[in-house]
């Protein structure tokens, strides 16, 4: 049996208080280990070392230092590689082939990106005349922000903690990381990480716990935390942001999304069909980017429903490991009982159920895991719960459309506004809705295509903000101004 301890200024601790939480497998609800959960004790201790090691040896080192060390942190992730994609695989129960080429991957890549995004970090500088016949210089200068507390949600574990952390330390903050309850693994294994490559102690510290009363409300609430970044439900963003409001710290927040494929006659069907394909079932249906929401021309419509019901159907369920499971279970009881609220919910509205709507049928050893059918409806009114809420599963509701003005102000209608995409061989047609579409990220004939050097975030309900590439430094780091007088 397992056991997933904080990691506190370089060593794993347990707890004062002795609680401890279980970490089970989603494939068929085992018993994977024990968390021990965080009191106030332990998050103040976490938060008292990253504000120490930001006045010690880590807030000395030049940035080449830093560089080399985030080189040496990608380094040894690839080296553990193996181990990385256990873990991720046992919290998620995500089939091996994703965790293998994208959440591990991203794991090594986002410490990379950011170390050579830093070295070439410019600021501006000014010249003006001044009115007494004299010179004046301004210049930015940035410095890190601080500790930064870093809350991660549990679909892309790793890959999405690293996605703060890794700009974070390349700026010269110290982190503190709250991962998710339901996936303690990766988070904690980067411990090892840390210490294998010398990192000094209390520049990452994990707090293992849940949101309010436990680790998540404790570390948003410290007053020793300099800016929280925050990846999760919308909800939970705005129960953040009341915390941080008190000391008035900036926060950088990438929430939920009901996003939308908008599909015209003129695509190239089979990459709408393979790419609305993976967007709706990729991950089961659990990425913040994934598609709920599909709208296809009408000529096109038919077609394209019975396509992509025959490759719902192909989605098959099963092991991680085996080579041809398609799709893994949704992450926990909870969440499958949530999912499965909305399958009920989208039949009661009286959906047409093109495909699934329900639990797949499991050998008698996964029968207790959280699996959920990859599930496509047509025929609901926009104001229908399964095409306005996000439900965060392998689903989409398919409708048809006639106009560019109809779909887009579909599309618009809603809260949230995460990412789109856009499917037509017209690429004016597909730029212009690409610019009217209120959504922090399009993609034109592709989805999930990632650039690290680009903008990543939402609008409106769907986040504050945006990181990758130098829009991290915005939130990473505070910029001075110095003006000096000559
Ligand atoms: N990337 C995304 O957009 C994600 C969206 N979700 C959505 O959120 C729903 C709920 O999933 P959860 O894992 O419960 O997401 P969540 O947003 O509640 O939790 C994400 C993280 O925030 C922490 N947290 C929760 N409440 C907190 C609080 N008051 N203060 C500080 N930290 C807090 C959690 O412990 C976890 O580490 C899902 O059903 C899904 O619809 C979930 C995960 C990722
Ligand atoms: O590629 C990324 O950086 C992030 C991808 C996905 C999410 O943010 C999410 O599912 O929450």
């Amino acid at each position: 049996m397992k056991e997933f301890l904080n990691f506190i200024n370089g060593e794993y601790v347990r707890n004062a208080s002795g609680k401890i939480f279980e970490n089970r497998n989603p494939v068929d609800n085992s018993l994977i280990g024990n968390v021990f959960e965080a009191g106030q004790a332990e998050v103040d201790a976490a938060v008292v070392a990253a504000r120490a090691a930001l006045k010690g040896d880590w807030g000395r080192l030049a940035i080449g230092e830093r560089v080399k060390l985030l080189d040496a942190v990608a380094n040894e992730i690839n080296r553990r590689f193996d181990d990385f994609l256990q873990a991720e695989i046992a919290d998620t129960g995500k089939p091996y082939d994703l965790a293998s080429h994208v959440d591990i991957p991203r794991g090594a890549a986002n410490f990379q990106v950011f170390a050579d995004t830093i070295k070439s970090m410019s600021t501006e500088s000014f010249n003006m005349r001044t009115p007494d016949g004299k010179t004046a210089l301004s210049y930015g200068v940035r410095v890190p922000r601080g500790v930064i507390a870093v809350v991660c949600p549990w679909n892309l574990p790793l890959l999405l903690m690293t996605w703060k952390v890794g700009p974070a330390l390349a700026c010269g903050n110290t982190v503190v990381v709250k991962p998710s309850e339901d996936t303690p693994a990766t988070a904690t294994l980067l411990g090892e990480v840390m210490n294998a490559v010398g990192m000094p102690k209390g520049v990452y510290n994990v707090v293992h716990g849940f949101g309010p009363g436990s680790a998540g409300e404790f570390l948003t609430k410290h007053p020793g935390v300099n800016g929280i970044t925050f990846t999760g439900e919308t909800r939970t963003g705005t129960a953040i942001m009341q915390a941080a409001a008190v000391g008035v710290r900036p926060v950088s927040m990438e929430l939920g999304g009901k996003n939308a494929a908008i599909v015209f006659a003129d695509c190239d069907f089979q990459t709408a069909v393979d790419t609305v394909t993976r967007s709706c079932f990729e991950n089961a249906g659990q990425v913040c980017l994934g598609t709920e929401r599909v709208y296809v021309e009408r000529p096109i419509f038919d077609k394209f429903v019975a396509a992509l019901k025959v490759k719902a159907e192909t989605m098959k369920p099963g092991l991680p490991f085996e080579k041809d499971t398609k799709i893994g279970p949704v992450i926990s009881k909870e969440h499958q009982k949530k999912v499965l609220s909305y399958y009920q919910k989208a039949k009661d509205q009286g959906a047409t159920v093109v495909t699934g709507g329900g639990v797949p049928e499991m050998p008698e050893a996964l029968k207790d895991g959280c699996w959920v059918q990859p599930t496509i409806w047509t025929g609901l009114p926009e104001t229908a719960a399964v095409v306005t809420d996000e439900i965060f599963g392998p689903c989409c509701h398919i409708s048809p459309f006639d106009t560019e003005e109809e779909v887009l102000a579909k599309v618009n209608n809603n809260p949230y506004g995460l990412a789109t995409s856009v499917y037509s061989q017209d690429i004016g047609r597909a730029n212009r809705m690409a610019q009217s579409i209120e959504v922090g990220l399009c993609w034109i004939n592709s989805w999930f295509l990632r650039d690290l050097r680009t903008s990543f975030g939402g609008s409106k309900q769907s986040g504050i903000g945006r990181e990758g590439g130098v829009h991290s430094f915005e939130f990473y780091t505070d910029l001075r101004n110095v003006m000096v007088k000559f």
